[in-house]
C-alpha cells in the first residue's frame, strides 16, 4: 500500500481547482453517492434495517444529505438528524436539503435513546471543524458511543483534526467511527494519534479527481512499494559476514534485558553476527539465544558495525563517553532509550549527531521526542508528524516517532506514517527490539530511510500476524515479537521472487 496524505490547506487547494471545472454541486452529489454506495455495502444482505443519518452545519452535512436522499431512493429507512448551524448553509448544502426533503427521508432534532440502527452515518463535521464539538453536537457524539453498529464517518470523523489525528480542543471528543470514507485525498490524522481509533477502515474516494490535478504530498502512507526491492532471495555462496554485524551498546546494571531484546530483533531480522556491548559486567551468554556474543563496552571496537546505542545504557559518566565516540564513528547507528534522553540533555552530543555523515536513525516514544525537542510529550502528541520533521531536521537524522501511527520523518521534511501495528506493542522492550531490527537492516546495507520504513512496518506487521494467532494484543510480550519479524521478512522475501 502507498498512499498520499493531504493537508487541510492543500485539500482545499485541490477542492477549489475541480470545483472550477464542474456544475455547482457536483462534488458534492459524488461524495454523498459514494458514500450511499458504501453505506449500502456495509449493510450487505441488511437493508432492511434503519440508518441514522447525522447532517452538520457545513458542507460535511451536505454530504450526508446527499447520501440520505441516495439511501432513500434506494428504498433504506433513512432517518436524518439535522443539526443546522446559526449560518445559512451552502448553496450545495441547502441543495442537498431540499433534496433530501423531497423524498422518503424521515427527520429527527435529537438522538432517540434506545433506538436501534443497522448504521449511523457521521456528517456533522468535516475538514472546516475548527473548535471542540460542544453543545447539541457533543450531546449527539456521546449518544453514539452507546450505540452498537457500524459508524461510516463521511470525510473525518467529527471532532477529530484532519492534518494531525488528535481531537480538537482540550477535553475535546470525536465520533469513533468503524469506518471512514474520505473524500479527494487521504489524511494523515486519520492515521495517527487518535486518527486509527477514530477513523476505523478508511476508504478513499476521489470524487472523480485526477491524479494530475493533485499538489506533490510530503507525507504518505508507508506500505511495501518503498522498499519492496531490498527484499532478495539470499545467494548460496554467502557467509556470517556478507550480513553485516550489529553491536547493541547498553544493558547497565540491572538493565541487561533491553540490549538483549535488541540483540533478539537484530538476529531474528538477519544479522550475521550480533554483539551485546554491555556497561555492566556481561553476562557470559544467554542461555535461550547463545548466538549472542557479549562483551565489555569500554574496550569494544566500533570500527565496520551497525551500532544500536540506548538500550538500558543508562546515564552514567561511561555512558555519556560511549555515545559521543559512537556518534563520531562512521558506523551506521541506531538511536534509542537513554541515549535519546542524554543527547536531548547535552547540546555537545547534539552537535556530534548533527555533524555526522553515517547514517542515524533516532526511535524515540513521545517522552523521548518532547525531550529532544524541549517540550512537553502532550505536545509533540498533538501535532506528531510537525514533532517529527523538526526532530528529523535538528538532528540531521532519519527519526522514527513511535506510537500509534508511527510517524517517520527526514530532514528534508518527508514523511511517512505507518500503518501496521496494534496495541499489543504497547508493551516493555517491544522499542527494544524495534531498534535492533533496524539495526540489521542498516547492517545489510539499507539506506537510513529504508530501514527506518521497513523495521517499522516489519516490527508492526509481526504483531498483527501474533494478534491473528491469538497472541495478543493482550499479552503479547516483546520476546515474541522476534520470531514473527523472522516470519514475515521470509514470507516478504519469498513473495518478492514469485512476483
Ligand atoms: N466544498 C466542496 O467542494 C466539497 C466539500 N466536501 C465536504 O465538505 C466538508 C467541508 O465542509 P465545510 O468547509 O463546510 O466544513 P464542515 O466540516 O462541514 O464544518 C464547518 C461548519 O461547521 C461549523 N462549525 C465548526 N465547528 C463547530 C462547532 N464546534 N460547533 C458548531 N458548529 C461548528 C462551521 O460554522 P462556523 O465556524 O462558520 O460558525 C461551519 O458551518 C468536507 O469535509 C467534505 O465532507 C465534499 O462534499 C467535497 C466537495
Ligand atoms: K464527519
Amino acid at each position: 500500500m502507498e498512499r498520499h496524505l493531504y493537508t487541510v490547506a492543500q485539500l482545499r487547494a485541490i477542492e477549489q481547482a475541480a470545483y472550477a471545472g464542474l456544475a455547482p454541486g457536483t462534488l458534492m452529489q459524488r461524495a454523498g453517492k459514494a458514500a450511499s454506495d458504501f453505506a449500502l455495502e456495509l449493510l450487505g444482505d441488511r437493508r432492511d434495517r434503519p440508518v441514522l443519518v447525522l447532517a452538520g452545519p457545513g458542507n460535511n452535512g451536505g454530504d450526508a444529505l446527499e447520501a440520505a436522499a441516495n439511501l432513500a431512493d434506494a428504498g433504506v429507512d433513512a432517518t436524518v438528524l439535522h443539526l443546522p448551524g446559526r449560518r445559512d448553509a451552502s448553496t450545495e448544502t441547502a441543495a442537498a436539503y431540499e433534496r433530501a426533503r423531497a423524498g422518503s427521508v424521515g427527520w429527527i432534532d435529537m438522538l432517540p435513546p434506545g433506538a436501534e440502527w443497522g448504521l449511523v452515518i457521521d456528517g456533522l463535521f468535516g475538514i472546516g471543524l475548527e473548535r471542540p464539538v460542544d453543545g447539541d453536537y457533543r450531546e449527539v457524539v456521546v449518544g453514539l458511543e452507546t450505540i452498537r453498529c457500524p459508524i461510516l464517518a463521511l470525510d473525518v470523523p467529527s471532532g477529530l483534526d484532519a492534518d494531525t489525528g488528535a481531537v480538537i480542543g482540550p477535553d475535546g471528543i470525536a465520533v469513533r467511527a468503524t469506518h471512514t470514507i474520505t473524500f479527494l485525498g487521504d489524511k494523515p490524522g486519520l492515521h495517527t494519534a487518535d486518527g486509527r481509533d477514530h477513523a476505523g477502515q478508511v476508504r478513499v474516494d476521489m470524487l472523480g479527481v485526477g491524479s494530475e490535478a493533485l499538489p506533490r504530498a510530503t507525507a504518505q502512507l508507508s506500505g511495501l512499494p518503498l522498499f519492496a526491492g531490498r527484499f532478495t532471495a539470499r545467494r548460496h555462496n554467502t557467509h556470517k559476514g556478507s550480513f553485516g554485524d550489529v553491536a547493541i551498546i547498553g544493558g547497565a546494571h540491572g538493565m541487561a534485558g533491553a540490549p538483549v531484546l535488541s540483540a533478539r530483533g537484530a538476529l531474528y531480522a538477519g544479522a550475521g553476527r550480533v554483539y551485546v556491548a554491555a556497561l555492566n559486567t556481561p553476562p557470559g551468554y544467554d542461555s535461550s539465544q547463545p548466538e549472542i556474543m557479549f562483551r565489555a563496552a569500554e574496550d569494544f571496537d566500533f570500527f565496520g558495525r551497525t551500532l544500536v546505542i540506548g538500550p538500558g545504557m543508562g546515564d552514567s559518566a561511561s555512558a555519556i563517553r560511549l555515545l559521543a565516540r559512537a556518534l563520531d564513528s562512521d558506523s551506521p547507528l541506531v538511536i534509542d532509550a537513554d541515549a535519546l534522553n542524554l543527547i536531548g540533555a547535552s547540546p555537545d552530543l547534539q552537535s556530534r549527531l548533527a555533524q555526522r555523515t553515517a547514517p542515524a536513525v533516532l526511535t524515540p516514544h513521545p517522552l523521548e521526542g518532547a525531550r529532544l525537542l524541549g517540550m512537553t510529550a502532550a505536545v509533540v502528541q498533538s501535532d506528531r508528524l510537525e514533532a517529527a520533521r523538526e526532530m528529523a531536521l535538528r538532528t540531521n537524522a532519519t527519526v522514527i516517532l513511535k506510537g500509534s501511527g508511527t510517524v517517520i520523518a527526514r530532514p528534508d521534511g518527508e514523511v511517512l506514517i505507518n500503518p501496521t501495528g496494534n496495541a499489543g506493542l504497547a508493551t516493555a522492550g517491544s522499542g527494544d527490539v524495534l531498534a535492533g531490527i533496524c539495526g540489521a537492516l542498516l547492517a545489510q546495507g539499507w539506506t537510513g530511510w529504508e530501514a527506518a520504513a521497513a523495521a517499522t512496518w516489519i516490527h508492526g506487521a509481526a504483531a498483527d500476524t501474533l494478534v491473528d494467532e491469538g497472541v495478543g494484543p493482550i499479552g503479547m510480550t516483546a520476546g515474541e515479537l522476534p520470531a514473527a519479524v523472522r516470519k514475515v521478512l521470509n514470507r516478504l522475501v519469498k513473495d518478492a521472487a514469485s512476483r
